[in-house]
């Protein structure tokens, strides 16, 4: 388990440069075994977090406990042997261009004072789990991103760590090799029951792999809990921009070129909402029809999958053929009761 309690981090200020409030009252676990997704934009301050995990960085206030050790309170030889079970990957690999793969992955464990046999075994057992086995005696300049990054990861997890941090680990590859590394990490959560704390600005990397996320914004934790219920229900303005990624907010340029301000008669009136929850967008076409007596007909949908709920948006035409009758005023009368978030875009004709 990673536990802050109350962890602050001041950078001085310097060389006239303002002093920078990176983390301000930092307070959450991380349980053990789980893959914890930590997102926020550039700034946010999410190295700071992970460097403080590791015990890179000294916290102004507080303390970050990880397996009952508070690490902030460590130095010198005991900080080191409790950084060999906490292991990292990161965005660019940080591989050494000199050594083979098996001499890379074999770094910590020679640092750690193991026999050339026990490497020798541990190195060979750790190629095969990441997939190259092949590549033993490559050098880095001869391999792909994320064989790269493979070797990266058992590197990290040589001293057969409890916690793996993963700092922006994908950041520099393509949405295929993403996804085979965010897999294999998935594996190893599974298999090892290694705690995976992944720190990204990627809002697909959360959602693929992420049981929970922690959600930071000018050093601040704004919302924290299990992904599907935060992103069914994202509150902070952050949290929302992020699900606005994944679900989308534009429309097809068919339809948007279509829309204009004012009404004609025997057009629609267009009316965007959004979906979040199982299967919250099934039945809800149908039941405007028949609730309210109304044509309905769908413009435009986008639905996707985070944890398992649905999330998306819906473009409905509300056919405007009623006088007298305020067709978009009870449509969005209807969704506001129903909780389903909606606007009016305008009319098509
Ligand atoms: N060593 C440092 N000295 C001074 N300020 C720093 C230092 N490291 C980070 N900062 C500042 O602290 C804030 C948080 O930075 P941090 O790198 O933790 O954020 P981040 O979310 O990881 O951003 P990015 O994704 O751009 O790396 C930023 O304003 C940054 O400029």
């Amino acid at each position: 388990m990673v536990r802050f309690a109350g962890i602050s981090k001041t950078y001085p200020a310097y060389r006239g440069k303002p002093g920078v409030n990176a983390l301000q009252n930092i307070d959450f676990a991380i349980p053990r075994g789980s893959i914890t997704g930590v997102i926020g934009r550039s700034g946010a301050g999410k190295s700071s977090l992970v460097r403080i995990i590791n015990g890179l960085e000294k916290p102004t206030t507080g303390r970050v406990i990880v397996d009952g050790r508070d690490i902030s309170a460590l130095a010198g030889r005991e900080l080191r042997l409790a950084q060999r079970s906490i292991g990292m990957i990161f965005q660019h690999f940080n591989l050494l261009s000199s050594r083979t793969a098996a001499d890379n992955i074999a770094l910590p464990l020679e640092i750690a004072g193991w026999s050339k046999a026990d490497i020798k075994a541990r190195v060979t057992e750790l190629l095969a789990l990441v997939g190259i086995a092949d590549k033993h005696d490559r050098y880095p300049s001869e391999l792909s991103g994320g064989q790269k990054q493979r070797i990266g990861i058992a590197r990290a997890l040589a001293t057969r760590p409890s916690v793996l941090l993963s700092d922006e680990a994908t950041s520099a590859l393509d949405p295929q090799t993403t996804r085979a590394i965010l897999d294999l990490l998935a594996n190893i959560n599974r298999e090892l029951g290694v705690t995976i704390v992944l720190i990204t600005h990627e809002m697909s990397v959360v959602r693929q792999l992420a049981k929970d996320v922690v959600v930071l914004d000018a050093g601040h934790v704004v919302e924290s809990g299990h992904v599907a219920d935060i992103f069914t229900h994202p509150k902070h303005p952050i949290t929302q921009s992020f699900l606005a990624e994944v679900i989308g907010d534009s429309l097809p340029v068919s339809l948007a070129s279509r829309i204009v301000a004012a009404p004609s008669a025997g057009g629609q009136a267009v009316i965007r909402l959004q979906v979040r929850g199982a299967g919250a967008g099934d039945t809800l076409v149908a039941r405007l029809a028949r609730e309210l007596g109304l044509d309905v007909s769908l413009l435009s949908a986008r639905i996707d999958e985070i944890g398992g709920q649905q999330v998306g948006s819906l473009v409905l035409g509300i056919p405007l053929g009623i006088p007298g009758e305020d067709a978009v005023t009870r449509t969005l009368a209807f969704l506001s009761q129903h909780q389903f978030p909606a606007e009016h875009l305008g009319y098509v004709a």
